[in-house]
């Protein structure tokens, strides 16, 4: 059998609390594409992403990436993204150094490897003089870079942000639309939420238009004025 490469999400329900929060969402994305989620507060944007990383559970649908099902193969599956959340989600008992150690072991990062890409990350995300600092003692901000260099570590198929910029200063939010850039060009993923519209034109190819739960619109990010008017409707 030959596998789709990319992420095919077939038909997705939510319901939370018996609301329906998803409802038949379908779509799909090609390798090497940089999707951005778009929709009012409460579309549903978190809880797609949230769905597929599988902290939210579904009441049906598929969801399958380069050919391995989340249903049938979740830790395979769970192996091959990677997520930066809205909120910085750290274990207060472990510094930063020791976050990055544990995404290394989780996504099995050659040690050497992982030590230059730690090194280079937190240069560019300016934080190499908190790497022993507990997340008690961070900033928001700095919570938000450690988490940010996290997901850029493995070199996954699937990268997944929620809300990109938030909480970041300008020079990271530069690199990271920079590191998001290369990672797509290295046949990436990418699906991001933002309400950043503009910054949205410059880093997406494509759009997906969610309103109460359901995908209303997508297609190309150069029909975007059309998605702008519509967005601001
Ligand atoms: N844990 C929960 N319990 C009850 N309702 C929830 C829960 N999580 C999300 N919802 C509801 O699901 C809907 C979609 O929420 P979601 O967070 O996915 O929206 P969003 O598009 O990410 O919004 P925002 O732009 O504000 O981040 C909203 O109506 C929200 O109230």
């Amino acid at each position: 059998m030959i596998w789709l490469q990319g992420l095919l999400v077939e038909e997705v329900s939510v319901e939370i609390n018996r609301e329906p929060i998803l409802q038949n969402m379908s779509f799909y994305l090609d390798p090497g594409t940089i999707t951005a989620l778009i929709g009012h507060n409460g579309a549903g944007k978190s809880t797609i992403m949230k769905t597929l990383i599988g902290l939210q559970e579904r009441k049906m649908g598929k969801i399958v990436l380069n050919g391995v099902s989340q249903e049938e193969d979740f830790l395979p599956f769970k192996q091959m993204l990677s997520y930066i959340p809205e909120e910085p989600f750290l274990l207060p008992e472990l510094t930063a150094m020791q976050h990055f150690q544990l995404y290394g072991r989780s996504y099995q990062i050659d040690e050497q490897e992982l030590v230059e890409k730690v090194d280079y990350l937190s240069r560019k995300m300016e934080i190499t003089d908190k790497l022993d600092e507990f997340p008690e003692s961070l900033s928001k901000g700095m919570r938000q870079k450690v988490q940010t260099i996290c997901a850029l570590l493995p070199e996954v198929p699937l990268l997944l942000i929620d809300e990109p910029f938030m909480g970041l200063d300008i020079y990271a939010s530069e690199f990271l639309a920079e590191a998001v850039k290369e990672k797509a060009e290295q046949g990436t993923i990418i699906l991001l939420t933002s309400h950043q519209l503009d910054r949205v034109q410059q880093l997406a190819d494509h759009f997906i238009m969610l309103q109460h739960g359901k995908v209303v619109d997508h297609g190309d990010i150069n029909s975007f004025q059309v998605l702008k008017r519509r967005f601001s409707e």
